[in-house]
């Protein structure tokens, strides 16, 4: 005879609440599901957060407009989903929301889902796109992909100008990607970073014993980028003798290894990036105007993230999403302090600097929720009152706002540090409050 399990007795409706909160209390806003997609109960965040559009023995499916397949695929994936909450009043306002299920099941048996739901901020009126690892919803940057395609049919040269972080290098392979040299090589040399003489020898090879301890013929980037794409990022560091050799060598298409006699030829596309206005380092006589010319055929500005306040939260869920995807804690949501700092926040050093802020949140903190007190030091720094100088000279000539740094160094120093705010400031000699007051007085940080 075959043996019956018996059939539990129904939990109640006291425990099941209380138990549900304690779960809310530990994973954010939950909806339990039974194997059919029907609401089996839901905890009291997740009911305020749907606006009471979920209840028992309703439908999950029912109350969003997104695809069926999306919201089958967001519960058999368990990863991460955007899902669109239907309006039942039928207006246009729809309400995305970020989805995570977890499957219930007995043995083997699926039994339903526990959903998490938190609150998502991208703009369902205005359209988010990933191009090529750049995420954005933003307008103008939109309208920059469409430049980057049609740049990236031709032979042109683009000169990418754009604050540290900000996804200069991310255009420059976008751009070898969409282009005719996709399958030849991408290399990228940073003219910041090397020392002249160093600088010269990786652009243009050098010949054995060409110098002590040049022990083998080194062919250079030039050559390494044969058939592709040569990136040259921080250009405007690239000092005027090599200004002048790079010049020769986009002229004439050939390249003289250092201490070598033999022109060699080379067929590369050359995108350059820098942070500074060349313009304003030719009238300064730092930039030579012909290599400008030569070098920004085609110019693209890529606002700062900062220009673009709309792309904040979004992308600092996105990021959330995969810090969870990688497992360990799983953040929900952002606490409605951290998100107002987040938002107020200057990001000297753009994206990049989001996506460590936020790694730095997920590793310090613990539960579903991230606090503005999980945020690095910089973010409590801002929220102390700025403290007023003395008197007007000490403003200017305290030892901790020295008058010859200015923005442009802040800014140089940030690209050296790849955004570190910390050393950026510890190379400047001023502290971490100087360094973001700084950005804030030349209007580079909105005003409190
Ligand atoms: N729009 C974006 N969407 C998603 N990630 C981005 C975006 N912009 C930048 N990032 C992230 O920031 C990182 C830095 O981007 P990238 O290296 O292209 O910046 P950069 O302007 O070249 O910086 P630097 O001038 O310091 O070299 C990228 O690896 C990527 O993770």
């Amino acid at each position: 005879m075959k043996a019956t399990t018996p059939k539990p007795p129904p939990i109640p409706a006291e425990a099941l609440r209380q138990s549900l909160r304690a779960l809310e209390a530990f994973a954010g806003p939950t909806v339990l599901l039974d194997s059919q997609g029907r609401v089996l109960a839901l905890g009291a965040d997740a009911r305020l957060l749907t606006e009471e559009r979920l209840s028992p023995g309703g439908s999950f499916h029912e109350a969003f407009t997104s695809k069926e397949e999306e919201i089958r695929s967001a519960l058999r994936t368990q990863r991460d989903a955007i899902l669109t909450l239907a309006d039942p009043g039928g207006s246009a306002k729809s309400r995305p929301l970020r989805v995570r299920a977890t499957a219930l099941t007995e043995g083997s048996r699926p039994m339903g889902w526990a959903v998490h739901l938190a609150p998502c901020h991208v703009d369902p009126n205005s359209r988010e796109e990933l191009f090529h690892g750049l995420w954005t919803q933003d307008l103008r940057m939109r309208r920059l992909f469409r430049i980057i395609e049609k740049a990236a049919r031709t032979e042109a040269s683009v000169l990418v100008r754009g604050e540290s972080g900000s996804g200069k290098e991310l255009v420059a392979t976008a751009l070898h990607t969409l282009s005719a040299r996709a399958r030849g090589p991408f290399r990228a040399i940073n003219c910041a970073a090397l020392s002249p003489t160093l600088l010269e020898s990786e652009l243009f090879g050098h010949v054995r014993g060409a110098f002590t301890g040049a022990v083998r013929d080194s062919p250079g980037h030039f050559r390494l980028a044969q058939g592709g794409t040569l990136f040259l990022d921080e250009v405007a560091e690239l000092p005027l003798e090599l200004q002048a050799k790079l010049l020769r060598v986009l002229e004439t298409r050939t390249v003289i290894p250092v201490g070598g006699r033999e022109p060699v030829s080379v067929d590369v596309r050359i995108v350059a990036a820098t942070h500074r206005a060349l313009r304003r380092e030719v009238e300064q006589g730092r930039f030579r105007a012909d290599l400008m010319y030569r070098l920004r055929v085609v110019p693209i500005f890529l606002p700062a993230l900062r220009e673009r306040p709309g792309d904040i939260l979004p992308l600092a869920e996105r990021f959330l999403a995969e810090l969870n995807a990688r497992g360990g804690r799983q953040v929900l949501r952002l606490s409605a302090r951290a998100r107002r700092q987040l938002q107020e926040y200057p990001w000297p050093g753009n994206v990049r600097e989001l996506r460590n802020v936020m790694e730095y949140a997920h590793v310090m903190g613990e539960g579903p929720t991230l606090t503005e007190a999980e945020l690095p030091p910089e973010f409590n720094e801002q929220a102390r009152p700025v403290r007023l100088p003395l008197s007007p000279e000490s403003a200017i000539s305290g030892p901790d706002l020295p008058q010859e740094i200015g923005l442009e160094d802040i800014h140089r120093a940030l690209a050296q540090t790849r955004g570190n705010r910390a050393r950026a400031a510890s190379l400047l000699g001023i502290s971490r409050v100087t360094l973001w007051r700084r950005l804030r007085e030349s209007g580079a940080a909105p005003a409190r």
